[in-house]
């Protein structure tokens, strides 16, 4: 298990261009390896990122296959669904995505929505392992939960459910779908990127340790894959000992 790589930008807009780099840097060596690019995208601020920088890269768009790394259980017309933030923001000026990107069905329970969503990853990384995406681009809360992996929640130990639904997530909405870690951890490559000074003292206590549990995102150890942060100089303010590139 290779040590995090932790990336320091002077902003935001400098975090999210470097993160679309990696990410295009990611998808054209799988499609040159394997002809196709399987990622995980998260929401929130990650959803952002990626938003304002992918619509305009070059990339062989019909070879990627798109899945969430955690999606809220709510309509599609819910502001807080991510997939309809990636329809608006990517699919919508990149068409070649439309049936390449797959959402979560909300017309049935949450239980039921988690076993479909593996059953739509199985379409795209058959047979019974554990699936391996070649890129989960994650974010991180201020509370050190990453996809909807909360501190304490007895989910963090999943380990049959690849996909796990959640009814009593303490961040809104409720409801959500989520890789666990079992599947996180099978990932070729896992980036974080994290901005400004409310996420300082939880990045401090996941790169640098403190007492206690691990937190959720310090959980993210790819057994035979990469670990990348890409911070902005604000959220890295309180490390210490990590060494920043
Ligand atoms: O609720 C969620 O939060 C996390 C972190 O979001 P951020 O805006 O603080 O970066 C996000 O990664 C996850 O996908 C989302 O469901």
């Amino acid at each position: 298990m290779a040590a995090a790589v932790v990336k320091v930008l002077e902003s935001e807009a400098a975090v999210a261009q470097k993160l679309c780099e990696i990410v295009i840097e990611k998808a054209n060596a799988a499609i040159n390896d394997r002809g196709v690019f399987v990622v995980g995208v998260s929401g929130g601020s990650a959803a952002k990122f990626l938003c304002s920088g992918l619509p305009s890269a070059t990339t062989d768009w019909t070879k990627w296959r798109i899945f969430f790394c955690d999606e809220r259980y709510v309509p599609y017309s819910d502001p807080e669904c991510t997939y309809t933030i990636f329809k608006d923001g990517l699919v919508s000026k990149v068409p070649a995505l439309a049936n390449l990107i797959y959402p979560i069905n909300t017309d049935i329970t949450v239980e039921e929505a988690a076993e479909d969503y593996l059953k739509k990853i199985r379409s795209v990384l058959p047979g019974n392992d554990i699936p391996r995406f070649d890129l989960l681009v994650l974010g991180m809360g201020p509370d050190g939960h990453t996809c909807s992996l909360f501190p304490g929640h007895p989910l963090l130990k999943e380990t049959s459910k690849f996909v796990a639904p959640i009814k009593d997530s303490p961040k809104p909405p409720p409801s959500r779908v989520t890789l666990t870690f079992p599947v996180i951890n099978n990932a070729a490559c896992a980036v974080f990127a994290s901005c400004g000074a409310g996420k300082a003292d939880i990045l401090q206590r996941v790169l640098e340790g403190g007492d206690g549990d691990p937190l959720p995102a310090a959980m993210v150890r790819p057994t035979d894959g990469q670990v990348i942060w890409i911070l902005d100089s604000a959220a890295a303010a309180k490390l210490k000992n990590v060494q920043k590139l």
